[in-house]
């Protein structure tokens, strides 16, 4: 097991590339059990990314990963299971599940597994498909689904505006017979791009984007073509990099335009965002921030991906800031971490108080999920002395050469081999 050590107290200042998109890599990649044929650009390098063609691998597929593309194609015969030893590692496995109904007419998938933020329950997954006509069970912690000849278009009405639920429904409608409508489907970026890979093989969809997405079944697709959108919540983790840890920094590949409430909220409180060019930024920390309130929202609200790293700024920001959270649950798992480091923060139900401190002094500390480990990193680098962040295989997960990424930029960041069991 590795740890990062950091040294805090360096500004940031130079030039960074936001990555592709690990939220909508992921499921372009099971889009291939529908198409048979993938070729995919701008993939992050990325455990989960692994663990997804690890997935496909084992069903059969051949599946070549090249530096930042994924070449798939179906040319053997196809195991429609996807067993719990992967499946438990990372949540968007569950995304397998439309696509192999859609196509092999039946599937066997472990319920899924990811970040520890909630119960994440894949009901409205299994209303939506049995709409379509799938006769489903879930027993032994299984989920076993089939369909008598085809899927078939439905009327879906989500109950909660859920993203894989969405990307799910939506990639099973591709070769579903006839028209699917999805109401109070998600709105995310990562599904809009998803919609689109799908389109450059064939597939008939309207509305993404929207909260009624039209689909009209095909009988088949052709070859996926695609390249994959940059990470907004990586883009935005750097705004709340530099918000810690001070600087100038320049990003390239920042998805302005699909970060409107973070950039917002960051500027409210202090941060200078100058927008350079299409896809270029500047943000530059000219004084301590002042503490800014956030509620976490369904897009185009402030993402919940990015509720840690936004906690982790205003722990050093003047005054008091009001952090809610509405999507999950448990996702606070940050908190007492970053109280490790020195924070002032009062947990209240579904609501984090910050009280703006002075300092943060290094510690060590132990990264709970994804979003929480970057939270961590992100705070050490303003802490003082060293911090010590266990478990970062939860951040191996999602950011693609994070510490790289920060050393670039003149942070003191590196991995070491933990001495600890994890
Ligand atoms: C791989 C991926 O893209 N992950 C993202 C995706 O997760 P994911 O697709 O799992 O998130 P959802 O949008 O489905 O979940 C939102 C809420 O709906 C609930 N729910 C969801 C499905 C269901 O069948 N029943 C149910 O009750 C969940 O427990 C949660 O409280 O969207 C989340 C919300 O933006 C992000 O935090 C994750 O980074
Ligand atoms: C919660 C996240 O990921 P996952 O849904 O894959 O667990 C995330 O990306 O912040």
């Amino acid at each position: 097991m590795e740890k990062f050590v950091i040294k805090g107290g360096k500004e940031l200042r130079g030039k960074v590339k936001v990555s592709g998109s690990k939220n909508a890599s992921l499921p372009i990649i099971f889009a291939s059990i529908l198409s048979g044929e993938l070729h995919l650009k701008n993939v992050p390098d990325l455990r989960d990314v692994d663990t997804s063609c690890k997935l496909l691998t084992q069903m059969g597929f051949n599946v070549r990963k090249e530096r930042s593309e994924v070449l798939v194609t179906a040319e053997n015969s196809i195991k429609t299971e996807a067993p719990y030893e992967l499946v438990r590692t990372m949540r968007a496995s569950i995304l397998c599940l439309g696509p192999l109904l859609a196509k092999y007419r039946k599937a066997k998938v472990s319920l899924p597994g990811g970040c520890a933020i909630g119960v994440r329950p894949v009901n409205l997954h299994l209303k939506a498909l049995s709409k379509m006509g799938a006769d489903i069970k879930v027993d032994h912690g299984y989920i076993t689904a089939e369909v008598k000849g085809r899927l078939k278009g439905a009327e879906i009405t989500f109950d909660f505006p859920t993203v894989g639920g969405t990307e799910n429904t939506l990639m099973a409608a591709v070769l579903a017979k006839g028209k699917t409508v999805i109401k109070n489907a998600a709105k995310e970026p990562e599904i809009v791009d998803l919609a689109r890979a799908l389109k450059t093989a064939g597939a008939e969809i309207e509305g993404e984007g929207t909260d009624v997405i039209e689909v009209n079944g095909v009988d088949e697709i052709g070859k996926i073509e695609y390249s994959v959108m940059p990470d907004r919540i990586e883009a935005g983790t750097f705004l709340a990099a530099v918000a810690l840890a001070g600087g100038e920094v320049e990003i390239e590949d920042f998805p302005f335009d699909l970060l409107t409430a973070v950039i917002e909220k960051f500027e409210e409180a202090g941060l200078k965002v100058e927008r350079l060019s299409g896809k270029k930024v500047r943000v530059v920390k000219k004084e301590r921030l002042k503490g800014t309130n956030i509620v976490t929202q369904p897009y185009p609200g402030f993402p919940t991906d990015m509720q840690a790293q936004f906690m982790a700024a205003m722990c050093l920001a003047d005054g008091i800031s009001v952090i809610k959270e509405t999507i999950f649950e448990n996702r606070f798992m940050h908190v007492l971490e970053l109280q490790r480091l020195g924070a002032d923060l009062t947990i209240d139900g579904n609501t984090v108080v910050v009280k703006g401190v002075e300092k943060l002094v290094g510690a060590k500390v132990t990264a709970t999920d994804l979003r929480a480990s970057a939270s961590l990193v992100i705070a050490g680098l303003a802490a003082e002395n060293t911090t010590e962040v266990y478990r970062i295989y939860h951040l191996d997960r999602g950011y693609e050469k994070l510490e790289v990424k920060l050393r670039n930029l003149g942070a003191e960041i590196w991995r070491e081999k933990s001495e600890l069991p994890y």
